[in-house]
C-alpha cells in the first residue's frame, strides 16, 4: 500500500517534469535521464542510465527511472530488463551527493523516500533483472546492481564496485547492509563495509558481488544470453521463488519506512556529517584538477 502511494507521488512528479516522450511506438521510449530500448515481441527491455556526467542517482533521475520501470512492469509482455549505463566507464556514481549536502530536512526526506522506492521497486520486481555493469559502480550504484537477479561486470581493472559509504564518513543504511550481507555473507560484508572497500572485477567475482566477469565488449551479448536462460524458466515458479527469497527483507524496510526516513534526515543534517561530505566533495574536485 505504502509502495503504491509513494509510486503515485513519483508518477505525479514525473508528469510535472513533462520530459517523457514516446519514440518509435512501443519499441523505444526515452526521457532525459533514462533510455529504454523495449523489444515487446521478445519481452525484454534494456534500460540505459544516462545522467551525465557520472549517472549519479539524483531525485530527478530516480523519478524518471521509476516511471520507466513502472511502464514496463505494467505491460505484461515484458518479462526481463537489462540494466546498464549509456556511458561505458561509469555504471553509476551512486547517490547524488548534492541531494544530501546543504539542503533542508524536507528535501532530505523527499530524497530518501525516492531512494527507498528505487530499492523496493527493483528488489521486489517480478521481472528478471540482469545487470550489465559496464563501468565503476560505488555505493548506491552497487546497490542497484545488488537488486538484480544476475550481475555481469566488464573485465576492466579500472572499474570498481562495492559499498564505500564509510570512506565518505557516512553509513550504509540497514537495508543496503542486508542486501549486501545476503549477497556476500556476513564476515565479508562486515569487513568490506567498515573499510568502505571497492573491488575490481576479479575480486568482486571471487566475493560473489558479481556473478560473471567478461571482456568489456561482451558485456551486452552476455547479458542477452543470460536473459535467454532465465526466460526459459516458467514465470510463476521463478516469481514465487524470488518472492520467497526476498519478501522478508523488503518487508523489514516497508514496516519501518518512516522511521528510516527520520533516521536519515537527522543523520545527514548533522554538522559533522555535512562536514565529511564537504571534505569528500572537495577531494573529488581536487582529483579532477
Ligand atoms: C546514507 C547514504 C548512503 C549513500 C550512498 C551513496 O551512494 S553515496 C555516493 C558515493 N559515491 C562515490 O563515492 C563516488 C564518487 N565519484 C567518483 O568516485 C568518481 O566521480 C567516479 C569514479 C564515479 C567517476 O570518475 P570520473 O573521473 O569519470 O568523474 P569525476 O570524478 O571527475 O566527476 C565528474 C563530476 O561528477 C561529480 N560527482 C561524482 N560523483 C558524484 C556523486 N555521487 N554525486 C554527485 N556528484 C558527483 C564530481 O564532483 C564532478 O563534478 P564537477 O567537478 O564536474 O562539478
Amino acid at each position: 500500500m505504502a509502495l503504491a502511494a509513494a509510486g503515485r507521488v513519483l508518477l505525479q512528479a514525473g508528469s510535472r517534469l513533462g520530459r517523457r516522450e514516446v519514440v518509435d511506438g512501443a519499441r523505444r521510449f526515452a526521457n532525459k535521464r533514462v533510455e529504454v530500448e523495449a523489444d515487446e515481441a521478445a519481452g525484454i527491455a534494456v534500460m540505459k542510465l544516462k545522467n551525465p556526467p557520472v549517472n549519479s542517482l539524483s531525485l530527478e533521475f530516480l523519478t524518471e527511472f521509476l516511471i520507466s520501470l513502472e511502464k514496463l512492469e505494467n505491460n505484461k509482455n515484458f518479462r526481463g530488463v537489462i540494466l546498464t549505463s549509456e556511458r561505458p566507464g561509469v555504471f553509476s556514481a551512486g547517490l547524488d551527493l548534492m541531494e544530501m549536502y546543504g539542503r533542508n530536512p524536507a528535501h532530505y526526506a523527499e530524497y530518501w523516500r525516492a531512494v527507498q522506492e528505487l530499492w523496493l521497486r527493483l528488489y521486489l520486481s517480478n521481472m528478471i533483472l540482469v545487470c550489465a555493469i559496464n563501468g565503476t559502480s560505488p555505493a548506491g550504484g552497487c546497490l542497484m546492481a545488488l537488486t538484480c537477479d544476475h550481475r555481469i561486470m566488464a573485465d576492466n581493472p579500472k572499474y570498481t564496485i562495492g559499498l564505500n559509504e564509510s570512506q565518505l564518513g557516512i553509513v550504509a543504511p540497514f537495508w543496503f547492509k542486508d542486501n549486501f550481507v545476503n549477497t556476500v555473507g556476513y564476515r565479508t560484508a562486515e569487513h568490506a563495509l567498515q573499510l568502505g572497500l571497492l573491488f575490481p572485477p576479479a575480486e568482486a567475482l571471487k566475493l560473489g558481488i558479481v556473478d560473471e566477469v567478461v571482456p568489456e565488449d561482451q558485456v551486452h551479448s552476455k547479458a542477452q544470453s543470460v536473459m535467454a536462460q532465465w526466460m526459459a524458466i516458467p514465470d510463476h515458479s521463478r516469481q514465487l521463488t524470488k518472492n520467497m527469497m526476498r519478501k522478508a527483507m523488503a518487508d523489514n524496510l516497508i514496516k519501518q519506512r518512516e522511521a528510516d526516513i527520520q533516521n536519515f534526515v537527522s543523520f545527514i543534517s548533522r554538522d559533522s556529517i555535512q562536514k565529511s561530505l564537504h571534505t569528500y566533495l572537495e577531494k573529488l574536485k581536487q582529483k579532477k584538477g
